[in-house]
This record gives structure tokens, C-alpha cells and sequence, in this order.
């Protein structure tokens, strides 16, 4: 089975996150004696279920083999997760809609053009990060506390294969 890779829009990615970009900030407005433009509360971070604290990480990606095989989802049920490339670089995300254990047909694949980042709500399935060009740093903002924080899931063959990212 190939899996569609859709352009990331906020509305698109709505049932799933928010996505981070100076377009889908909530306010914007200049700070600094106008030397900066803040893009003001783009997205909310969503940590605090059974005492968790919100941490800052750096993600260095790098590219996963062509053709792309999604064999695993997982979701963190106490906290939501943001992604925020550091370099402009393009990057795939892939979610399942439901909590439901994911099936095939319950899978979004989307492309982000690399000005845009997303936060994954809390126990949203996804894939673990997807790069793409070349070695990818991102800025990570997700949970640290107590708890398990990580589900894990296999997803089946589709007609004896795996699934793949319908993307070049
Ligand atoms: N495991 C980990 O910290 N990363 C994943 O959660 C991911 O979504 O990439
Ligand atoms: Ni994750």
C-alpha cells in the first residue's frame, strides 16, 4: 500500500495538532522598538498531566532509506510534542486519526515545506520523525516527568507488503 504525502495545512492537520509557522500564530505584533515581529502564541504545549514539565531538546534526524516504510506508530499519551525544523529543511509527518489502535486506512501523510512546524497533541499517533534531504537538527518541545509517556504500536502488511510514502 503507498500512502498519499498531502501539502501541510493547518485546517488538514487540525484533527491531529497545530501547525507552527509565522502564518498560524494567534497575534502577531511588533516588539523591540520595532525591531522584531513576534508571532505570538503559535501553538500550545500540553505537558502537565500527572506533574510533567515542558523541556526544549534538539532532534538531529537523518534521512531514512528510500522508498519510506511506515511500519510503526506510537503516541505519548501524557504530553504533546512539537517539531520545529531549525534549517528550513523539508520534512514528512505521518498520523493516524482516532486513539484507536491505527489501521491503514486511518493513516494522513503530510509533507511540511520546511518553514513549517507541527505539535503533536497529546496521544496523537505518529510516526517517529521522518527526514528527508539531508542530516535535519529540529527543535523539540515535549514533556519530561513521571509516567509512561511512550505507546508503542506495529502496523500490519497491507496485501503481504508494507506500507510505503507515495513521495519520491
Ligand atoms: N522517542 C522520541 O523522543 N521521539 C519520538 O517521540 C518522535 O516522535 O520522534
Ligand atoms: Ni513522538
Amino acid at each position: 500500500m503507498k500512502l498519499k504525502v498531502e501539502p501541510l495545512t493547518a485546517d488538514d492537520f487540525a484533527p491531529f495538532g497545530e501547525v507552527i509557522s509565522t502564518a498560524t500564530a494567534r497575534d502577531s505584533y511588533k516588539i523591540n522598538l520595532g525591531t522584531t515581529t513576534r508571532f505570538h502564541d503559535i501553538s500550545r504545549v500540553d505537558v502537565g498531566d500527572q506533574g510533567g514539565a515542558p523541556i526544549i531538546s534538539i532532534f538531529r534526524g537523518t534521512p531514512r532509506a528510500k522508498p519510506i516504510e511506515i511500519k510503526m506508530m506510537e503516541r505519548h499519551p501524557l504530553g504533546s510534542q512539537a517539531f520545529m525544523p531549525l534549517a528550513g529543511q523539508k520534512f514528512l509527518i505521518v498520523v493516524a486519526s482516532g486513539t484507536d489502535t491505527p489501521t491503514p486506512d486511518t493513516l494522513r501523510a503530510f509533507i511540511s515545506d520546511g518553514t513549517q512546524g507541527v505539535t503533536y497533541a497529546k496521544n496523537v499517533w505518529h510516526h517517529p520523525l521522518l527526514v528527508l534531504e539531508s542530516d535535519s537538527d529540529f527543535l523539540i518541545v515535549d514533556r519530561s516527568g513521571p509516567g509512561e509517556n511512550l505507546n508503542e504500536v506495529d502496523l500490519p502488511l497491507v496485501d503481504g507488503a508494507v506500507i510505503t510514502l507515495d513521495w519520491s
